[in-house]
């Protein structure tokens, strides 16, 4: 089998925040990091740890850092869907996401994108309107609009509903297995959460953080496709994960 191509390899030897007061916050120590396209990679660390700040600075948003990114975040195309779902309050859902594409692609057919998503019949409506389980849907669907390289998800499943949280998990899912560049230019996924399910859920590869400053204490390659992993598969390796990994015990 050939290698996955290369997306992305990282290598933050360290990031430190000056707080107002001048005392010096070391946030990253030593992260190495590649990602594949096509590649679903979790990061999971206790709170407080840096995976914010991991993801600011791999999509180019924090570039106060040091060490090297390959490539340059500005030279991929990237969708991001933060836990906040900061859509505009005076634009509708369609407006939202059309917004983001670039001029040449903003009259186009999105009707597509917002029917994998529920979002349909939601088009015409404002985000004061909407539940943070279909905010959270437009502001994923928004990311994708642009047909990202790499799509970061910051705990996207947080604070929703049971009912909402399994069709979020569906939208992702399906995002994430759809081969949106073809086969050469496929997306690939990081997304940070909590959840240790959620992340044996979905990704193919869990990559655990230590706790501040963070580096990668283990990465975990799941060889089990996600249509067969069942509820006990996912607890049986949550139990073996939480036995070796006593940090996953405070996420
Ligand atoms: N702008 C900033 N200035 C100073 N310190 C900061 C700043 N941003 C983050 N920090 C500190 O850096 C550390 C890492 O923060 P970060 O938000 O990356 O952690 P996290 O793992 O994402 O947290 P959580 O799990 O709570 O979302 C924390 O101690 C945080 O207080």
């Amino acid at each position: 089998m050939s290698a996955a191509a290369s997306l992305l390899e990282a290598r933050i030897t360290g990031k430190t925040y000056r707080r107002p007061d001048g005392v010096a916050m070391e946030a990253v120590r030593d992260l190495s990091l590649s990602l594949a396209r096509g590649e679903f990679v979790c990061l999971i660390g206790p709170s407080g740890c840096g995976k914010t700040t991991t993801l600011r600075i791999l999509t180019g948003l924090d570039r106060d850092f040091e060490g090297t990114l390959a490539p340059d975040p500005a030279q991929l195309s990237i969708g991001i869907a933060f836990q906040e779902p900061r859509l505009l309050p005076w634009r509708t859902v369609e407006e939202n996401i059309r917004i983001v594409l670039p001029p040449a692609r903003r009259g186009m057919d999105l009707f597509g994108l917002m029917e994998t998503f529920g979002l349909a019949a939601h088009r015409a409506r404002y985000p004061g309107e909407l539940s943070l389980g279909l905010a959270r849907r437009v502001s994923l669907a928004r990311a994708l609009a642009v047909e990202p390289d790499l799509l970061v998800l910051d705990e996207p499943f947080v604070s929703l509903d049971a009912q909402a949280a399994v069709e979020l998990r569906r939208c992702v899912t399906l995002a994430a297995e759809r081969e949106q560049k073809g086969a050469a230019g496929r997306m690939g996924v990081l997304m940070v959460t909590h959840n240790v399910r959620e992340a044996l859920q979905l990704a193919d590869r869990l990559v655990l953080l230590a706790p501040r400053p963070t580096y990668i204490l283990e990465e975990v390659r799941l060889g089990v496709p996600r249509a067969a992993r069942s509820p006990d598969w996912i607890e049986a390796e949550r139990a073996a994960l939480a036995a070796c990994f006593p940090v996953l015990s405070e996420v």
